[in-house]
């Protein structure tokens, strides 16, 4: 798989104070790659110095097998950005905001045109473009700001917090839209320090702290360094002894402990495991009302790794 975003050893200081030291991941198309960590871990500086914003002290960024700084507009034009503050113009509508970042993108006429409905259909805002953005709830001010990152049809996306302040709905349309952009084959960086997100919609997930990447990998390789295993728990119409003594042979399953109201299990991969747990209690003839599966998640891990708390 090809890689859009190769970073290496990228370190950057102010003063005394190392504030990024040296990061490096890479994103292959069509991959969304979190970067989870706490205020002030480094994650805006990271990513200044991705979008070529910022000079790196030392490392390197390669975006689609090109090198990357402040200096290289080939690499900067394959890149689409959203800040974690919207730069929008609130007296102008949608349509026009983007109508002003086309044109900074060099874009005009049915070019534009063209590319302005494609965001706007793309972040689910085409039938309110025209209404002006101080009109907008926070979340579609946030979608228009996504769908300016989008005008130059980037082969990398990095998006800063992009649920930041927004209300519930529009962060699920928002994590919708993202997913989409990735399915299409889009390179996605995505900032955030809410565990829920990373958990929700990033294939991996680097975790940083203290300007270092303490850990990478996909949610399940993450969770599985912790060494803890999934719980268990069904909810049966009686007969709960019968089934934590049927269900404790299954392979994987560690313990099967009955309770009031049905089995707890102490288990391997619980998601592996539910069809086969499915099948031995209805080969008993056992009614089973509910199954729900509860695995260690990131916050776990961030607090392992780091010994803090990630939402402080
Ligand atoms: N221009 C600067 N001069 C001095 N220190 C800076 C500068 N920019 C950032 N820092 C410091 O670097 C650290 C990392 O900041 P950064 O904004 O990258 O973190 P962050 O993870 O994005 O946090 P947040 O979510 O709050 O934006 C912070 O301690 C911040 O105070």
């Amino acid at each position: 798989m090809e890689d859009v975003f190769v970073v290496e050893g990228v370190k950057k200081s102010y003063g005394d104070s190392t504030v990024v030291d040296g990061v490096g991941f890479r994103i292959r198309k069509g991959e969304i790659y979190g970067l989870l960590g706490p205020n002030g871990a480094g994650k805006t500086t990271t990513i200044s110095i991705v979008m070529g914003i910022l000079q790196a002290d030392s490392g390197k960024v390669e975006i689609s097998g090109m090198p990357h700084g402040p200096r290289e507009m080939r690499t900067k034009a394959l890149l689409g950005f959203v800040p974690q503050q919207n730069a929008l113009y609130e007296d102008l509508t949608a349509r026009e905001n983007l109508r002003f970042f086309a044109r900074l993108y060099g874009l005009s006429g049915s070019v534009a045109r063209e590319r302005i409905e494609e965001v706007l259909t793309a972040v689910g805002l085409a039938d309110r473009a025209d209404d002006l953005v101080s009109s907008y709830s926070g979340g579609m001010a946030r979608r228009t700001a996504i769908a300016a990152g989008l005008l130059n049809r980037p082969q990398g996306l990095v998006l800063d917090e992009p649920t930041a302040g927004v209300d519930p709905q529009s962060r699920n349309a928002i994590l919708e839209h993202v997913r989409a952009l990735a399915d299409s084959g889009v390179a996605v960086l995505y900032s955030t320090h809410y565990m829920e997100e990373a958990e929700r919609i990033c294939d991996r997930v680097g975790i940083l702290d203290d300007g270092r990447i303490r850990a990478e990998g996909t949610r399940r390789e993450l969770v599985d360094t912790l060494g803890e295993r999934d719980r268990v728990v069904l909810e049966l119409d009686g007969a709960a002894a019968d089934a934590a003594r049927a269900l404790e042979e299954l392979p994987g399953v560690h313990t099967a402990v009955a309770t009031e109201n049905g089995v707890e299990l102490d288990c391997d991969r619980g998601a592996e495991l539910a069809p086969r747990i499915v099948r031995a209690l209805a080969d008993r003839g056992l009614e089973l009302r509910s199954l729900t599966i509860h695995e260690p998640d990131l916050e776990a891990v961030f607090l392992h790794i780091t010994g803090k708390a990630l939402r402080g």
